[in-house]
């Protein structure tokens, strides 16, 4: 069945009126793939019905970044909600969920300052205050983000334990194509010779990973084996970072330890900045 839409806050309040039970949400900014559709099986799963939103949110990009590009595919999209039988599709206008400048937004603090945060100057704060402002529209019960954004999952976390918001958080498995490349919507940006470059990305977090037994300094040096070779390939691939990180914080960890950790990389192929993440346990077989 397709899906309720709704343009408006009174569309949305309307339609959100209507529901029974408990609602679980996936906010998204469109040109949906397999892990976007793996997130709203997760919300299926999880509560009576499913709201999804698809806005593309000008306050997360930086002015030298892809808002004017970024794929908008607005009709395959409500095909994909429809037949994962997805409820409620909240598909605001710019103008809509920001009917003049914000003047308060929400400041993501040191967090929102490192790793993907560095490389993105403001980007965390634009999501948040996106993510912040569709919870108060939609009301879910749960939200559900994909692991493949590490930080922001740990981010909208922290917002929601600093603000008291009423809802619980839950993360999604990342999504691969066949090679281990994550799934993302600006994949479909890459060259057939680029995307072959920019699968060195999960080879070197698989590398990094297989090296968690013995320690971070392994981690790293496996993984920057690999993304040694792939910055000379034709295409190159240009790191950005390569970070081994508390899941929580995302502050660096170095020096002999053991426990959680992630292993986050990003690197551009071409004018592609893209990212990737693994979960992995120091010191220990896994
Ligand atoms: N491969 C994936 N597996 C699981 N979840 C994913 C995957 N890719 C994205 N998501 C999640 O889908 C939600 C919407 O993300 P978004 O619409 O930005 O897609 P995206 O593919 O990450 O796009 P982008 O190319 O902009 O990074 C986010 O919670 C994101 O973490
Ligand atoms: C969470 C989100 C929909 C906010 O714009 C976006 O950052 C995304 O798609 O991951
Ligand atoms: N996938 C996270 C949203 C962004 O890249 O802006």
């Amino acid at each position: 069945m397709t899906p309720v839409v709704a343009r408006t806050r009174q569309e949305l309040a309307e339609a959100r009126s209507r529901i029974e039970g408990t609602l679980a949400f996936v906010p998204t900014m469109g040109a949906l793939h397999d892990g976007h559709l793996s997130l709203m099986r997760q919300a299926r799963r999880s509560a009576d019905a499913v709201a999804v939103s698809i806005f593309v949110n000008p306050l997360q990009f930086g002015p030298d970044e892809d808002f004017d590009r970024y794929p908008r595919t607005f009709d395959t999209d409500l095909e994909a909600c429809a037949a994962e039988g997805v409820d409620l599709v909240f598909a605001p206008t710019r103008d809509v969920m920001y009917p003049s400048e914000p003047q308060v937004t929400v400041k993501s603090g040191p967090m929102g300052e490192i790793v993907e945060g560095a490389a993105r100057p403001g980007h965390f704060d634009g999501m948040l205050t996106v993510v912040l402002k569709l919870l108060n529209l939609v009301r879910p019960d749960v939200a559900i983000f994909g692991e493949k954004d590490a930080q922001q999952l740990a981010m909208i976390r922290r917002m929601v334990f600093d603000l008291d918001l009423p809802v619980e958080v839950a993360g999604g498995p990342t999504v691969r194509e066949p090679d281990g490349l994550a799934l993302s919507s600006r994949n479909r940006y890459l060259s057939p010779d680029e995307r072959r470059t920019a699968a060195a990305l999960s080879r070197a977090l698989h590398a990094g990973a297989d090296a968690a037994a013995d320690g971070p300094e392994a981690v790293l040096d496996a993984a920057n084996t690999v993304l040694d070779k792939a910055a000379t390939a034709d295409p190159p691939l240009v790191l950005d970072y390569l970070v081994l990180v508390d899941p929580t914080t995302f502050t660096t960890i170095s020096g002999p330890r053991t426990g959680p950790a992630v292993l986050a990389v990003a690197g551009r192929v071409g004018a592609t900045h893209l990212i990737d993440n693994v979960s992995l346990q120091l010191g220990k077989e896994h």
